[in-house]
């Protein structure tokens, strides 16, 4: 089906859709659609700036009002997805649907997108009809756009990938309460930490005892204190000893690249721990490589480099880790830096990497515009 460009947006005011909607309007993506803007709670209201004919919020309920859209973005949320989508699909709509939230994301229609990693298999299923989009797991898809040329030149037998994930990843009040406990526990210890003689011992014992204590209202996101702390699993307990965000690992990063159950080909392994750590909105991942054979690792990093216009090649040493590999140095950029590359001392198939991602950008809202702009163009 060819693109109209009557395109409905929806959960566009939300986190990832702000930001969303700050990209399309970066790369002009609004000069080429007919947008119209949908809400859950205020239909009838004053849509944004970037209206052009129809300047009033429809209701994101609406399947009638839905169903006049060549395409629609949604970022708003899982819930939403379920209870819409089988009904604008059950009323006969054809049109394109490109989707933030994982509810879909398996599903034998669907597709995972991340177009500089998966451009063929997007463009398969574009050729066979598809009209199902869904943006990736955000510690995959970066992790993808780090460290995809060694899955596309075929050399992982398997990886292994220890993450350290961003506030953002919970939502926009989870990085209000990390900021709010990070307040706390400094205004817990602000005079002794003034006072430069002070024990720091004591000033240890005040924040773990103010950690310990934090009210429920501190930690309702979380469940438990992060700020000067991690949080070992992330996403469901699935009662097998992993937590849904790891179980993601290996499940998208194979669909992404179209092999595996479902593609008539092996898997390749994929397995680690996710971890929640006090960053903003940069997820940051160690991985460990087995590859099927000894490759140089300046031949690795080269083929890293040569892989898409956004990855960048840290030098492993100090000063320029420092410098480029820090969710601080990434964050609100498009950059994806793998630093850290060495052959371990396992053996020589063994390769190490660390690379960092902003978890809004490229884990959410950068492939479902790339996606709007390949059927534009189909
Ligand atoms: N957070 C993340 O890292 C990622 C999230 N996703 C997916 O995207 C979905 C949306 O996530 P996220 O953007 O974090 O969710 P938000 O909670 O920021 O926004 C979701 C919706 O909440 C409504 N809303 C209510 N109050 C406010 C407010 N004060 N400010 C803004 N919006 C408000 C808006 O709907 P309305 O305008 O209709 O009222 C908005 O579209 C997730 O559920 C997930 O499926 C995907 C990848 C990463
Ligand atoms: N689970 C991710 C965020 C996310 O949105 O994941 P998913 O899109 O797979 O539900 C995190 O918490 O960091």
């Amino acid at each position: 089906m060819k693109l109209g460009n009557l395109v409905g947006l929806v959960g566009w005011r939300g986190m990832v859709g702000s930001v969303l909607m700050d990209r399309m309007q970066a790369e002009g993506d609004f000069d080429l659609i007919e947008p119209v803007f949908f809400s859950t709670s205020n239909a009838g209201g004053v849509a944004p700036a970037m209206a052009k004919n129809e300047k009033t919020l429809q209701d994101a309920y609406d399947i009638a009002a839905l169903k006049k859209c060549d395409a629609i973005i949604t970022c708003q949320g899982g819930d939403y997805t379920t209870e819409v989508f089988p009904k604008l699909r059950a009323a006969g709509w054809k049109g394109h649907w490109i989707d933030a939230a994982s509810t879909l994301r398996m599903k034998d229609d669907a597709v995972i997108v991340l177009d500089p990693v998966n451009l063929p298999v997007i463009q398969n299923a574009l050729a066979k009809g598809g009209n199902n989009w869904v943006g990736g797991n955000c510690t995959v898809s970066c992790m993808l756009m780090g460290v995809g040329a060694l899955y596309k030149a075929g050399l992982v037998e398997w990886m292994s990938t220890q993450t350290y994930q961003a506030a953002s990843g919970g939502g926009a009040q989870h990085m209000r309460e990390l900021l709010t406990q990070y307040g706390t526990l400094y205004a817990e210890v602000r005079d002794l930490l003034a006072d430069s003689k002070s024990a720091i011992l004591e000033i240890d014992r005040k924040v773990i005892a103010k950690q310990r204590s934090l009210g429920a209202d501190e930690t309702a996101h979380f469940g438990v204190p992060l700020a000067g702390s991690l949080i070992p699993w992330i996403d469901k307990d699935l009662g097998n000893g992993m937590s849904r965000e790891e179980w993601k690992g290996m499940a998208e990063t194979n669909k992404i690249l179209g092999q595996g159950e479902g593609f008539g080909s092996p898997a390749v392994p994929v397995d680690g721990f996710c971890v929640r750590i006090g960053a903003m909105r940069c997820h940051s991942q160690a991985l460990t490589f087995k590859l099927k054979k000894d490759v140089p690792v300046a031949d690795i990093e080269a083929m890293i480099a040569a892989d898409n216009a956004w990855v960048k090649v840290v030098p492993n040493n100090k000063e320029a880790t420092l410098k480029d590999l820090t969710p601080v140095a990434v964050t609100g950029t498009l950059t994806i830096p793998v630093g850290r590359i060495r052959k371990l001392t396992m053996g020589p198939e063994y390769l190490g990497a660390f690379t960092i991602g902003d978890q809004l950008l490229w884990g959410a809202a950068e492939p479902l515009r790339r996606m709007l702009r390949i059927l534009l163009q189909a």
